[in-house]
C-alpha cells in the first residue's frame, strides 16, 4: 500500500489528487499578485484565459483591475457564458475589487454597456470613494477571520450598497482609515461578502503579504472539492 503510494507520489499522480487547482482569470489585472497569494496559501496555481482551462480548475479567483476592461475582455475571449454557467453551477469564486465587481447582480456607476457576470445577490457601486480618499488603507476586522484586523488596501474601490437576505456581510469600512483620514459617508459601508460558494472584498488582500483571505478561500475550495 506504502509503496502503491510512493509509487504515485514519484509519478505525480498522488500529488495531483490531492491538490486543489484554484485558475486566476488572467486577460487583465493583478493577476502575478493572487498568484502568488494562493501559492503563499498552498494551493497549485494556474492562469485561466480559455475554456478548457476554466473547465480544469476547482476554483477561480477574478482579480483587481479594470472590471470594465475585463468585461469586454471576457466576451472577447468568449469565457463571459461559460464563467456564468460555472458559477450557477457552483464553481466556487473569490473576487477582489474589479473581481467583486464582475460578481455583484447589479452595478451602479458602470459604463455604458458593462456587464457583470453575476451570482452574487449585491447591488455594488463602482469607484464609490471618490477622489479625495481615492485609495488608502484601513484596519478591518473581518467576520469569521482570526488574527486581528486585516490590512485592507483600497484603489478606486468598490462599495456594496445593498445586499440580499442570502448575502453574508464580512466586513464594513471603519470611521477612520490607518493614516487617521475621516472615511465619512464611507464608514459603515459593505466592502467584504460571501454568498454560497462566492467571496468578494473590495480591497486587495494580494498586495499586503496577509494570506488569510486566500488561505480561507483555498480551505472553501478543497472543502468543496471533497463534499
Ligand atoms: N483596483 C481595482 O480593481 C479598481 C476597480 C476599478 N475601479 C473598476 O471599476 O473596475
Amino acid at each position: 500500500m506504502l509503496d502503491d503510494r510512493l509509487r504515485l507520489r514519484r509519478r505525480g499522480a498522488y500529488t495531483a489528487a490531492v491538490t486543489t487547482t484554484i485558475g486566476v482569470l488572467a486577460l487583465q489585472g493583478d493577476v502575478r499578485e493572487h498568484t502568488r497569494a494562493l501559492e503563499g496559501a498552498g494551493a497549485r496555481v494556474v492562469p485561466v484565459r480559455r475554456r478548457a482551462e476554466l473547465e480544469a480548475v476547482d476554483g477561480l479567483v477574478l482579480p483587481g483591475g479594470e472590471s470594465t476592461t475585463m468585461d469586454k475582455l471576457l466576451r472577447v475571449f468568449e469565457l463571459r457564458d461559460p464563467l456564468c454557467a460555472a458559477i450557477a453551477d457552483g464553481l466556487p469564486v473569490y473576487g477582489s475589487c474589479a473581481g467583486m465587481i464582475l460578481l455583484a447582480d447589479r452595478i451602479t456607476g458602470g459604463i455604458e454597456g458593462q456587464q457583470t457576470l453575476g451570482g452574487m445577490d449585491v447591488t455594488v457601486q463602482r469607484n464609490a470613494f471618490g477622489r479625495q480618499v481615492d485609495s488608502f488603507e484601513a484596519d478591518l476586522p473581518m467576520q469569521g477571520f482570526e488574527g486581528g484586523p486585516m490590512r485592507a488596501v483600497f484603489i478606486r474601490a468598490p462599495w456594496i450598497t445593498e445586499a440580499g437576505p442570502g448575502v453574508e456581510v464580512l466586513a464594513r469600512i471603519p470611521e477612520r482609515s490607518t493614516a487617521g483620514e475621516g472615511l465619512g459617508e464611507a464608514a459603515g459601508k459593505i466592502v467584504a461578502a460571501r454568498s454560497g460558494r462566492l467571496l468578494a472584498t473590495a480591497f486587495h488582500p494580494e498586495v499586503t503579504g496577509d494570506w488569510r483571505v486566500h488561505a480561507q478561500f483555498v480551505r472553501e475550495v478543497n472543502a468543496t472539492r471533497r463534499s
